[in-house]
């Protein structure tokens, strides 16, 4: 087992520069009140990286900080090696960052296509070419065109949502617990079509309360605590850490069985 507590931070990061990176960041809301102490997270291109962790540990903050959403007090953010560090939204998803954030994701008085038109006011002559390639990802949504986002199950709301997002043509995707508030079986459709997403070529980083789930389907994960760096590495190592597991995943009767048929398939 090579996972570590607290430094080295990047543990399993492929090799050369990333595309995005947050370097040691200290930012919050408040004056005086630093919520992330330090926080460090790099995303390679073609990753998957899950950010994972208990409550209020500052994962959500994290992502925010790394759109422009809150101020980075000090350390810095880098897109492609280009210091990006407190830009606007705006301009970051014009250089090529998108965000979905966990709540009022849609507008709920637009149809699904004004949703997404909305996703290329920046560029809107891009709308017929970037619709035609979403759809193909998100097939039920171009069938439902017409139908207005507010009339749609909150499923179906984070499908528009992400799907906005990624009218950009974005290098890398920011989703902020995509599967809060879902059914299992919902949630499940969400990782795999976060999967999907990444396999077309878009780099993601995901926030997400269930973590086991999110430590399956990602390259590498960061778990954060108390607004740092707790451990870091490939998802099922971390799965496998009995660290990770005691203190952030907790220990269910299916992770027994679950332990048992892969010592049985060892
Ligand atoms: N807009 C805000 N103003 C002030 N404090 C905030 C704000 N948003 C979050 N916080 C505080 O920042 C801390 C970290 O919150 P954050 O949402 O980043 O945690 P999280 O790890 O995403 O938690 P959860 O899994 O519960 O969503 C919490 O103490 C929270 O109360």
């Amino acid at each position: 087992m090579t996972t570590t507590p607290t430094r080295p931070v990047h543990l399993g990061e492929p090799d050369g520069s990333p595309l995005l990176a947050a370097e040691e960041l200290v930012a919050g809301y408040l004056p005086g009140v630093n919520i992330l102490e330090r926080c460090s997270l790099r995303v390679h291109r073609g990753e998957l990286v899950g950010i994972i962790g208990p409550n209020g540990a500052g994962k959500s903050t994290l992502l925010k900080a790394l759109f422009g959403l809150v101020t980075v007090r000090s350390g810095r953010v880098t897109l492609d090696g280009e210091d990006v560090t407190n830009e606007r939204a705006d301009s970051l998803v014009r250089r090529g960052v998108g965000f979905v954030p966990q709540n009022n994701n849609v507008f709920p008085g637009l149809t699904i296509e004004e949703n997404l038109q909305m996703g290329v006011y920046q560029a809107p002559k891009r709308f017929a070419q970037r619709f035609a390639a979403v759809v193909e990802i998100f097939p039920d949504l171009g069938e439902r065109r017409r139908q207005r986002a507010g009339s749609l199950s909150g499923g179906e709301r984070q499908m528009v949502a992400m799907a906005r997002a990624l009218m950009m043509d974005p290098s890398v995707l920011l989703l902020d617990e995509p599967s809060a508030g879902l059914s299992p079986v919902r949630q499940d459709e969400t990782f795999l079509r976060t999967r999907k997403i990444n396999k077309a070529g878009v780099s993601v980083v995901i926030v997400e309360q269930n973590a086991r789930r999110a430590l399956q389907i990602c390259d590498r994960a960061y778990v954060l605590d108390q607004g740092t760096n707790a451990y870091s590495g490939p998802g099922r190592e971390l799965m496998d850490d009995p660290k990770v597991v005691e203190l952030y995943l907790g220990t269910l009767a299916a992770d027994v069985e679950d332990a048992a048929v892969r010592a049985g398939e060892a």
